[in-house]
């Protein structure tokens, strides 16, 4: 027998459907994804924290759970809604079903939902909060908590995902650089995909200070991806400005693309409702190139195309752009003979999940570390 559950939008939107995962109740921000793969790294991307993810891709669970493609120690997403789990999950690597994976570890799911109507709401109206519950039977009451329940724009949740202490990847092979990593959500497959390429990554907590890093003497300083509003982050802007007083070569990946931009004096906002899939279009406007690329960002960059800005580390510009709508996907910072010091994407090219066209921005970083050794 299956538990009846409930969806409440913030708008007072309702969908009905069955318990998947944990029974109870739970709140976030409604956001959807496209990818018709990739669902595991997807709960277990810390850049989800705090928000309830549709996924669009109409039959989930299919392929089970491994032990492999996690992407951090846990499922981070508030609720999960899908439109028909898989009954027997299939692959030589799965170990456990999807729905017992979701209950043994709480996280409150809906299915049976029309995620086609669903998108195209928030679509239409954006991002917004969402309840689901198979504990209230009552749209109106569940609507009451969705509506006092917390907002993302102005959200600081990076401690509330980072790691206490600082660990080490190791570099595979040689050893030919050292990277401070500020973990602000970071996902496993972007030291790993540094590891590859000779780099020792020492990923540290969100709360580092400058001296945090200058003790590891890094070559390079990398911001990674991670939840909550950009606008609403201080401490690590401040940090990033003082690494590139001091000339360190500087590489972030999504949330590090955000506050990157805010470190050279540009401003944040949020999208309507925002990127998150795996076949994004982007545009590296210096070669021309068109890469396929995944995506999980709600806020954006606010900088000019077409004119290179003068701040107090070098000229920054906008160095890629989303084909679909035109949202800053990336950001450079020169020096005064136009040699690159620092730059940032505003997507995934660790590709976990997703396609692997982007991979060539951590051989840029390489080359970067080579030219500023
Ligand atoms: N994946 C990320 O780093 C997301 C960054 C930020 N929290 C956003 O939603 O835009």
């Amino acid at each position: 027998m299956s538990t009846p559950a409930l969806l409440v939008l913030e708008d007072g939107r309702t969908f009905r459907g069955e318990a998947y995962g944990a029974e109870g109740e739970t709140f976030g921000e409604a956001v959807f994804n496209t990818g018709m793969t990739g669902y595991q790294e997807t709960l277990t991307d810390p850049s989800y924290h705090r928000q309830v993810v549709v996924m669009t891709a109409p039959h989930i669970g299919n392929t089970g759970v491994n032990d492999e493609d996690p992407e951090s120690r846990r499922i981070w997403v508030a609720g999960y809604v899908v439109r028909e789990p898989a009954r027997i999950p299939s692959n030589w690597r799965s170990r456990r079903s999807l729905d017992d994976e979701l209950r043994a570890q709480g996280v409150v799911g809906i299915s049976g939902i029309d995620t086609r109507a669903l998108t195209r709401h928030l679509r239409e109206r954006g991002a917004m909060r969402v309840g689901i519950s198979t504990v209230e039977t009552d749209p109106e009451a569940l609507l009451a908590k969705v509506q006092a329940s917390a907002e993302m724009a102005g959200a600081n949740l990076s401690e509330a995902v980072s790691t206490d202490a600082t660990y080490v990847v190791q570099a595979q092979g040689e050893r030919r650089f050292t990277v401070a990593a500020l973990d602000l959500g970071i996902k496993d497959m972007t030291p790993y995909r540094m590891s590859e390429r000779g780099i020792e990554v020492h990923v540290l907590p969100a709360t580092a200070s400058i001296e945090d890093v200058l003790a590891v003497e890094p070559d390079g300083l990398f911001f990674s991806n991670g939840p909550g509003d950009p606008a609403a982050t201080t401490g690590q802007v401040e940090l990033l400005q003082q690494a590139l007083e001091r000339g360190l070569p500087y590489f972030g990946i999504c949330f590090g693309n955000q506050l990157f931009g805010r470190a050279l004096g540009f401003g944040t906002y949020k999208l309507k409702y925002g990127h998150r899939g795996i076949n994004q279009p982007v545009m590296d406007l210096t070669t021309r190139k068109v890469e396929v690329t995944a995506h999980n960002h709600g806020f954006a960059v606010d900088a000019p195309r077409d004119t290179p800005t003068e701040t107090p580390y070098g000229v920054a510009s906008v160095s890629h752009v989303c084909l679909n709508d035109d949202v800053v996907e990336g950001l450079e910072l020169r020096d005064a003979d136009g040699r690159l010091k620092s730059f940032s994407v505003q997507y995934h090219p660790e590709a976990a999940a997703g396609p692997h066209d982007a991979a060539y921005l951590f051989d840029r970083f390489v080359s970067l570390l080579e030219e500023t050794a």
